[in-house]
């Protein structure tokens, strides 16, 4: 079965003044060739998401020759990133991540694939029984009709397709625990903090 993975770089990284999240560097290599590297040994297909030619072109020497994605809305957020990599996507199901997760373990999106198999998506379950959708597999066939109608009714949320879904395993963080103890697949950088707290310096 082919699988796909979607990283989410189109963002604005307004916490941090505009900086390009995926540009930045964690241990002499940036975040965007850092999560490529993890999900490329996974997956047959690793498409990233970018939010116009411009900064296609300034992650061209990053993103390691893989597909890039233009938003074709514009500053509507991360699902306009979700919806154009969910039309390009060659898999049958797609794992979602962010630019800004550079602690993804290989192990828990190998353990959502098949968490996710003869279902429409599984989703991490945060402790307050919340869903996390950007570490999420999801099967791309029910879930694109079902972006593009978030869209086109002005539900911009990630979730807003998910809920719509019949069928989705939700994944407790308990289960995925014993896989990555720290649970540092879901750290993320959004604010200068995270950056100094993570050792993770600007690009340049
Ligand atoms: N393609 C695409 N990706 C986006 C867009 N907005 C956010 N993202 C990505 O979605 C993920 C989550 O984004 P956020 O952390 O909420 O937003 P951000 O723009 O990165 O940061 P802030 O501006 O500080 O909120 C990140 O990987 C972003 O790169 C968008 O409009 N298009």
């Amino acid at each position: 079965m082919t699988l796909s993975a979607l990283i989410l770089a189109g963002g604005r990284g307004r916490r941090l003044g505009n900086m390009e999240k995926a540009l930045m560097n964690c241990d002499g290599r940036s975040l965007l060739e850092r999560t490529i590297n993890i999900l490329d040994d996974i997956v047959d297909e690793v498409l990233v998401s970018v939010r116009d030619e411009e900064q296609e072109k300034e992650f061209e020497a990053y993103a390691c020759g893989k597909q890039m994605v233009r938003d074709s809305y514009s500053d509507i957020g991360p699902l306009a990133g979700i919806l154009e990599g969910f039309r390009a996507a060659k898999g049958k199901y797609i794992f979602v991540t962010a630019c800004d997760m550079p602690f993804i373990d290989p192990k828990v999106v190998e353990f959502m694939f098949r968490c996710a198999e003869d279902h429409d998506a599984a989703v991490p379950l945060r402790l307050d029984g919340s869903m996390e959708p950007l570490c999420g597999v999801y099967r791309v066939e029910p879930m694109l009709p079902l972006i593009e109608m978030s869209i086109a009714s002005g539900k911009r949320f990630i979730l807003a397709p998910v809920f719509e879904l019949d069928d989705v395993v939700g994944v407790e963080m308990e289960k995925i625990r014993e896989i990555d103890p720290e649970l540092k697949t879901f750290i993320n950088i959004n604010t200068f903090d995270d950056m100094d707290k993570l050792d993770i310096c600007q690009d340049g």
